[in-house]
């Protein structure tokens, strides 16, 4: 599993103000939004392309385009949705598909509510969206499910990680074509699940309701 974690003063300043528990949901969506734009440009990086010509009002040009199949951008309901303009923005002619999940908070397992993508992912590159990756279990299931329906290279796209997600993703991964982009790495996960410091439950901080 490669592992980026983003170094740079205006990631961090746009997380500190989304840490801020008085930052009003507004305000929030539109930092999660900037945010993915610029941990995009990382999450990229190795995005399939090929060689195309074009003419300028010059002369020739060789340049790139993504190759098909398009990539696959894949955000995690809910959270993951405030996520997901970010990307596209980037990556207009991405295909997009939907996977529910939900944590139980008791128990800290996920559940699967919702699935809408494409029957067959083989030699698909695909980017899932989600904010948090706390214990890794909800992340962990969205990597799975897309590398059994045939997904080759998968890459994760999260705001904030706890240690303790990190590494149970990286041991449950061993041997798969896997890249994490954080925005950063906390510092630990409390009894309940939560990251510390983190910055709450992101699903009700974006869409400002609980549950
Ligand atoms: O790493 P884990 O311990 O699995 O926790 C992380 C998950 O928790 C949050 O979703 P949540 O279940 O709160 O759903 P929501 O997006 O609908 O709020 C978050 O968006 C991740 O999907
Ligand atoms: O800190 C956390 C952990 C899981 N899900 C969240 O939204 N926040
Ligand atoms: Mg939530």
């Amino acid at each position: 599993m490669r592992v980026h974690v983003a170094d740079h003063p205006l990631v961090t300043h746009k997380l500190t103000v989304l840490r801020d528990k008085r930052t009003p949901s507004p305000t929030f969506r539109a930092l999660a939004e900037e945010l993915v734009t610029l941990l995009a440009y990382e999450a990229t990086r190795s995005v399939r392309v090929e060689p195309i010509e074009v003419e300028t009002p010059v002369a020739q040009a060789t340049g790139l385009a993504i190759s098909d199949p398009k990539p696959l951008v894949v955000p995690i309901l809910r959270a993951g949705l405030g996520m997901l303009e970010g990307m596209v923005k980037l990556m207009p002619n991405a295909e997009v598909g939907f996977l529910g999940m939900v944590r139980n908070e008791e128990t800290l397992q996920p559940a699967i509510y919702a699935e809408r993508l494409p029957e067959d992912l083989s030699n698909r590159q695909c980017f899932i969206l989600d904010p948090m990756l706390a214990t890794g279990g909800s992340l962990l299931a969205a990597i799975e499910y897309l590398f059994d329906r045939g997904a080759v290279d998968v890459t994760a796209v999260c705001l904030i990680a706890a240690p303790e997600g990190l590494k149970a993703v990286e041991e449950a991964t061993q041997g798969r074509n896997l890249t994490v982009v954080l925005g950063a790495l906390d510092e630990k996960l409390n009894e309940v699940g939560y990251i510390v410091p983190g910055l709450g439950d992101a699903g009700d901080r974006l869409y400002g309701t609980v549950g």
